[in-house]
């Protein structure tokens, strides 16, 4: 880096942020275990970060209330596609640049809850691995009858920036229709490091395949490619299946995720306009943290993020090898008994019907157990039976009284 180009790392920090970046040159592909200088730390565990797929209720539950099926899937791009600047740039938008997140611990929860105009939509996220890190959420909404549900692990490599590709996926239910979307997640990379203000940077391809004999692929390209502008996105929606032909486009998408798009059909006539920039969010409402459960991520890592907060590296570190301690003891404690942590809200499933059918359209696409410690799923019995403060569903109760 040249001395004149304009660095966001802090004069005390030059240091630490050098030896940072050498070390990410080298590192195993575990982006847990990489130790990053303070001003770049995040008060926010991985397990927030669910959240992202729904902070737009009423896009989410749109498709719910179409009928006609190849629009439903148009519905659902549009909704997926309107997700994607909460989940790449929002760190980006309010805090300055991308941080290193908190690595949630085995059991780590996230609970809330979004009311708005499409009624109540609710949110569970559990970490339901350690190693490697695997994240599960079931978003739903019972008035609309929609069903989002998934789990995610990221896989990183090194060369010239930080890459990441994510393993995992998200399957949509639509209960009117009784249809599947198997939606897959972008590769990404981060674009900002040497001068200390990381984003993330989309590329490649995923798919949205559903039961309803529709496909939407999309494609992420950057400043480096032929768009030539940062953030851009193109789709296009066509049937699948044997007989039928992916250049039979119905829709189309282009523009950029966190800008504006427009969505097209077979006559270019515009059907959907987006605009990032307007589209009003609901909050997120969460327990106050003195009624969550000690499992619940803000309530767990509070100590640790008010001294991330204020700077104080050292009680940083003292209150995570404290969390750290804890896990080791109860990890040991299983294995002792021969027993595994028992999961809050999800199972391991041995297999995924709708995800093996549908995935077949993805070009290389695939379960990898291997990658994510097995197949979770949201466990309906679980959930009911959780008892307070957990009760999600009990919280659901009480507040649409
Ligand atoms: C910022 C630099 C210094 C450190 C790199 C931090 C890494 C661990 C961060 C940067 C961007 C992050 C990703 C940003 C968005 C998402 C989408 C979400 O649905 C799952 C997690 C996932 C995939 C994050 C995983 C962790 C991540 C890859």
């Amino acid at each position: 880096m040249s001395e004149a180009e304009a660095s966001a790392v802090p004069p005390q920090s030059k240091g630490s942020w050098m030896s940072f970046l050498k070390s990410i040159s080298s590192f195993n592909g575990d982006l847990s275990s990489m130790t990053a200088p303070a001003f770049i730390l995040s008060t926010t565990s991985l397990t927030e970060f669910s959240a992202y797929w729904a902070e737009m209720p009423k896009l989410l539950c749109a498709p719910a209330k179409e009928k006609d099926p190849a629009k439903r899937s148009m519905l659902v791009l549009k909704w997926f596609l309107s997700t994607l600047k909460q989940q790449y740039a929002s760190r980006n938008e309010k805090l300055g640049s991308e941080k290193k997140p908190l690595n949630p611990f085995l059991g780590e929860l996230f609970l809330g809850k979004w009311d708005d105009e499409a009624g109540t939509t609710q949110l569970i996220s559990e970490q339901v691995s350690h190693h490697p890190p695997v994240t599960a959420y079931s978003i739903w909404n019972s008035q609309h009858g929609v069903r989002l549900q998934g789990y995610n692990a990221q896989k990183a490599s090194f060369k010239t920036t930080i890459n990441v590709r994510q393993v995992g996926h998200a399957i949509l239910h639509i209960d009117e229709f009784d249809e599947d979307y198997v939606i897959t997640l972008p590769a990404l990379h981060i674009e900002g490091l040497i001068g200390g203000s990381p984003f993330v940077e989309l590329e490649g391809s995923t798919y949205i395949v559903s039961t309803t004999g529709y496909t939407s692929r999309i494609d992420y390209s950057g400043r480096g490619w032929l768009s030539g502008k940062k953030n851009t996105i193109t789709a296009t929606t066509y049937p699948s299946g044997k007989g039928k032909s992916k250049s039979d486009i119905i829709y189309t998408a282009e523009g950029s995720w966190t800008d504006k798009f427009v969505i097209k059909d077979a006559k270019k006539n515009d059907v959907e306009t987006y605009n990032a920039r307007n589209e009003p969010k609901t909050k997120l409402s969460v327990a106050p943290i003195e009624d969550q459960d000690p499992l619940e991520t803000r309530r767990a890592w509070k100590k640790v993020a008010e001294a991330i907060q204020k700077g104080d590296m050292n009680t940083t570190s003292a209150e995570k090898s404290k969390i750290e301690n804890e896990q080791r003891e109860l990890r040991k404690a299983e294995r002792a008994e021969g027993r595994e942590w028992d999961r809050t809200f999800f199972t391991r499933a041995k297999t995924l019907p709708v995800f093996e059918k549908l995935i077949k359209d993805v070009p290389g696409g695939s379960l990898e157990i291997d990658q994510t410690n097995g197949i979770w799923v949201f466990d309906q019995e679980k959930a009911k039976n959780a008892k307070p403060p957990f009760g999600p569903l009990s919280r659901e109760k009480s507040s649409a009284q």
